[in-house]
């Protein structure tokens, strides 16, 4: 069985709908990124696996089928952690109260997943607040307290975009080796399909609330068959690629690789 199914999903808000019926099966441990420009309906269909809507926004039809444990991680980790509250709190008071782990307890796995997302000096961090953190420690702990939960899908909305590039590559690092260590299911949303192929062996393209083109991320980055997909890696690459001839792009629209015929 699947890890995610998602079945003909739409979603609608109140000036009327913003995805149209997509299909998307991920299997248990498999790493899939959902790439796209802004507005392409990336996050409303992340956040319908986890049933985090938005207010006024709704699944219209479809349907959303998940097995297992979720967790998810957001672009900004200050918004995420409570300014007010240790860090380590934040991971102590998930182990306490939805593990049902005893304060001590709590407190040792705390130091344990500092430790494994790989914040220096782990046992002194449990003191720091967010702010006394940097930007790329702070995503470090809000993987702590998402794995505090031990999730066994992960969901990550464009959870490196606020980081600078190299913080950016170790955290994608991070992603990775826990997703390879514990068996993660991961769903990864980004804009910038460089991004998703360091974390991601598959990748769905969206635009328009539509998937269009899905299939081996490294297929996809090299041999893009959809013509968006192939302006969304122009602008990455931001140089010229003679090797991709524009005039074919129409006629691939139709290529096996699209929408309904991987899965
Ligand atoms: N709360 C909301 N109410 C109404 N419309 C919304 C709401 N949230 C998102 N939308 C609309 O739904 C569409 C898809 O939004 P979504 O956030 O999924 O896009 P995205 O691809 O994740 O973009 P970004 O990368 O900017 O986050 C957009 O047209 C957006 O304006």
């Amino acid at each position: 069985m699947s890890a995610i199914e998602l079945a003909g999903l739409s979603i609608e808000g109140p000036r009327g709908p913003l995805v149209h019926g997509i299909d998307l099966s991920v299997e248990a441990g498999e790493a899939i990124g959902i790439v796209g420009e802004s507005g392409s309906g990336k996050s409303l269909t992340l956040r319908s696996i986890i049933g985090l809507l938005p207010r006024g926004v709704r699944v219209s039809a479809g349907q959303v089928t998940t097995s297992g444990r979720l967790g998810m991680i957001f672009q900004d980790p200050l918004s995420a952690l409570d300014p007010l509250t240790t860090v380590g709190k934040h991971v102590i008071e998930i182990c306490r109260h939805v593990r049902g782990m005893s304060r001590a307890a709590a407190r040792a796995r705390a130091v344990e997943l500092f430790t494994e997302v790989g914040l220096p000096d782990p046992e002194a961090k449990l003191r720091s607040y967010p702010h006394q953190l940097s930007g790329g420690q702070r995503q470090r702990v809000v993987l702590a307290v998402a794995l505090a939960a031990e999730p066994e899908i992960l969901l990550c909305d464009e959870p490196t975009t606020a980081l600078d590039v190299t913080v950016q590559a170790q955290v994608l690092a991070l992603i990775e080796t826990l997703r390879r260590e514990r068996g993660l299911t991961v769903v990864f949303v980004s804009h910038d399909l460089a991004v998703i192929s360091q974390v991601c062996s598959t990748v769905a393209v969206m635009q328009a609330g539509r998937i269009v083109e899905r299939g081996p991320t490294a297929e996809v980055v090299t041999e893009p068959r959809h013509p968006y997909t192939r302006s969304l890696i122009d602008a990455v690459l931001e140089v010229p690629r003679p090797d991709a001839p524009a005039s074919d792009a129409a006629a691939d629209l139709n290529a096996p690789r699209t929408e309904g015929d991987v899965r």
